[in-house]
C-alpha cells in the first residue's frame, strides 16, 4: 500500500488492560508463568502447520489446571502478536536475551499490551519492556508495520480497492464480535433478546440480519439455557445474510453443496421449519460429523449428510436437475476472516490463493447441474480477493446462459433485511470503479481513492459493516 498521512491503525503496547478488566495476578499453577507459556506457544505456532485455535484448544486441553482468566490472557496475547506481527516484530528486535529471547520479548510485549501483566519477567526484561513501552512510537512507521499484511497481499488490496484497503487493514486487527443467529423454529429474537439478558447476557439486535443477536463482550454462552435448548448457535451476521439469501422455504429440496460443520445448513433447515430435505454434502466427513450433534440440539429432523469424495462424485448423478435451492459456500483463501484467525494471513502464500478460484469454478459448475429449472443457485465466500467474487461470479455467468442473475438487494429486502441495499456495493480504485457520468470527477481524485458502484452482488465489508467479509452471488436456473 502507499505510504498514508492517516494515523497508525497500531497502539504501543500498554500496561492497561483495554477491556478493564481484572489482570491474572500471578503465573499458571503449571509452574510455568504467563510470558513462559505464551512463548512456548509464539515459539509452536510459527513452526506449526496448525491453526492457531486448534494449537492453543491442544495446550490447554494439555493442561487443564490452567484457570479461565489464564487461558483468556494467553489466547489474548498469542492472538495479539498474530494481528500486529510486523508491529511487534518490530518493537522486540533489540534487547535482553539475543535470538531465543525475541520471543520472550514479544510475549511481554502482547502480555502488557492486552493488559494481562508480565509476571515472570526477568529484572532485566522488566527494565527493557518499560523501555520499549515509552520509546514506541507507533507515528510515521513504515506501512507493513502499520497494515500488518504480507506484503503481497496489501499490495492486492490496495489495487483492488484504492485508499479503503486502509480502513480495511485497521479493522481486520480488531477483535470480531460475538454474534448467534436465533433458531427461529424454537425461538423469537425479541423474547430471546430480553431473556437472554435477564440471565446476564446482555445482547443487541444484530444491525442487518433479523435473526441475529451481538452479545457484548465474549460470554460462556454454552452455559446458557437457550444455547442447550438450541435456541442461538454462535453464528457471524455476515454468514446468517449467506443463509436468508438462499431463501429455502417449506417442503424445498436444498442442497448445501460445502456443508462443512453445518453452520449455514442448520440456518437454512430452521427456515423450512424441519419440512423438505437437506442435503449437507462436503468433502471432509470429519466437518460433517460436527453437523449432527449441532442438528439435535436444533432439533432439526430433515438433514442429510453425505461425504463425497470430489465435487464430481457420482453420487450426486441421482440428483442432478431436482434442487430448488442450491448453496455453494465454496472452499476460500477465507481472507474475510482475519479478524478471527490472523494466522491465516501469514500462513497463506500468494501461490496458494491463487489456486482458488479454479478449484471455486468447478465446484460452482458441478453444483449448478443439481439446480432445477426455477430453481435457485448461492455462491458465496468469506474472500477479500475480486479472483474468487465477482470475476468468478462473471465467468460462471457468461458460460452458463440459463442461469440468470438475481440481484441480490431484492432478495436481501425480501428477506427483511434492513439496509440492504448498502449491502450490495462493490468498492474498487476509482480509476477502475469509474463509470462514464463519473469520469469526469474521477480524473479529478487521486489515483488510489476508492468508489462504491452498485452491484448485483452482496459484498459484506469488516470496515463498513462490523461483519466478517463476504461475497454472495444469486442466479435462478431458466425455466
Ligand atoms: C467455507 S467452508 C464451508 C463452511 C460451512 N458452509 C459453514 O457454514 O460452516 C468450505 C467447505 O468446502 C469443503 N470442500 C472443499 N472441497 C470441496 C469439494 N470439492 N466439494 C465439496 N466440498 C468441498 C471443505 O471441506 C469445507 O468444509
Amino acid at each position: 500500500m502507499p505510504s498514508s498521512k492517516r494515523s497508525s491503525p497500531s497502539r504501543a503496547p500498554s500496561a492497561q488492560h483495554p477491556r478493564g478488566g481484572q489482570r491474572p495476578r500471578s503465573g499458571p499453577a503449571t509452574g510455568h508463568s504467563l510470558v513462559d507459556q505464551v512463548a512456548l506457544l509464539l515459539t509452536q505456532l510459527r513452526q506449526s502447520p496448525q491453526p492457531a485455535d486448534a494449537l492453543l484448544a491442544a495446550h490447554f486441553k494439555q493442561h487443564r489446571n490452567l484457570g479461565p482468566r489464564e487461558r483468556g490472557a494467553i489466547s489474548e496475547a498469542c492472538f495479539a502478536v498474530l494481528r500486529e506481527r510486523n508491529w511487534f516484530t518490530h518493537l522486540a528486535k533489540d534487547g535482553p536475551g539475543e535470538a531465543a529471547g525475541r520471543t520472550r520479548r514479544l510475549a511481554l510485549l502482547a502480555l502488557a499490551h492486552t493488559g494481562a501483566g508480565v509476571a515472570g519477567a526477568t529484572p532485566e526484561e522488566a527494565v527493557w519492556l518499560q523501555q520499549a513501552q515509552a520509546t514506541a512510537q507507533p507515528a510515521n512507521l513504515d506501512d507493513p508495520m502499520r497494515h500488518n499484511l504480507p506484503q503481497w497481499l496489501a499490495q492486492r488490496l490496495q489495487a483492488q480497492l484504492g485508499d479503503e484497503a486502509w480502513p480495511l487493514a485497521q479493522a481486520l486487527l480488531t477483535p470480531a464480535p460475538l454474534d448467534v443467529r436465533v433458531n427461529i423454529a424454537k425461538a423469537k429474537r425479541s423474547a430471546l433478546a430480553v431473556s437472554l439478558a435477564a440471565d446476564g447476557f446482555e445482547n443487541d439486535s444484530t444491525p442487518y440480519s433479523p435473526w441475529g443477536l451481538r452479545m457484548q463482550g465474549k460470554p460462556r454462552l454454552t452455559q446458557s439455557d437457550a444455547f442447550r435448548q438450541g435456541e442461538i448457535e454462535v453464528q457471524d451476521e455476515g454468514s446468517q445474510l449467506l443463509a436468508l439469501l438462499v431463501d429455502a422455504r417449506r417442503g424445498d429440496m436444498v442442497a448445501d453443496f460445502c456443508a462443512g460443520a453445518g453452520g449455514k445448513t442448520l440456518a437454512m433447515a430452521a427456515m423450512m421449519r424441519d419440512q423438505g430435505r437437506v442435503y449437507a454434502f462436503d468433502t471432509s466427513t470429519h466437518r460433517l460429523e460436527g453437523l449432527q450433534p449441532r442438528a439435535l440440539r436444533a432439533g432439526v429432523r430433515n438433514l442429510y449428510p453425505i461425504a463425497i469424495a470430489h465435487e464430481a462424485d457420482e453420487r450426486l448423478k441421482t440428483l442432478a436437475g431436482k434442487m430448488d435451492r442450491v448453496l455453494v459456500d465454496a472452499p476460500c483463501t477465507g481472507l474475510g476472516t482475519l479478524r478471527r484467525s490472523p494466522d491465516r494471513k501469514w500462513r497463506l502464500s500468494e501461490a496458494e490463493a491463487d489456486q482458488y478460484p479454479e478449484l471455486q469454478a468447478r465446484i460452482l459448475t458441478a453444483a449448478a447441474r443439481l439446480v432445477k429449472p426455477g430453481g435457485r443457485l448461492v455462491y458465496a465466500t468469506c474472500s477479500l480477493l475480486r479472483e474468487e467474487n465477482e470475476d468468478l461470479a462473471r465467468a460462471f455467468a457468461a458460460a452458463h446462459r440459463d442461469f440468470e442473475p438475481v440481484p441480490v438487494a431484492e432478495v436481501l429486502a425480501k428477506a427483511k433485511v434492513a439496509q440492504a441495499e448498502a449491502l450490495t456495493h462493490s468498492l474498487g480504485p476509482s480509476r477502475v470503479e469509474a463509470t462514464v457520468a463519473a469520469a469526469d470527477e474521477a480524473a479529478s481524485e487521486p489515483a488510489t481513492a476508492s468508489r462504491l458502484a452498485p452491484s448485483p452482488y452482496l459484498r459484506l465489508w469488516p470496515q463498513r459493516h462490523g461483519t466478517d467479509g463476504f461475497f454472495a452471488a444469486v442466479w435462478q436456473r431458466r425455466r
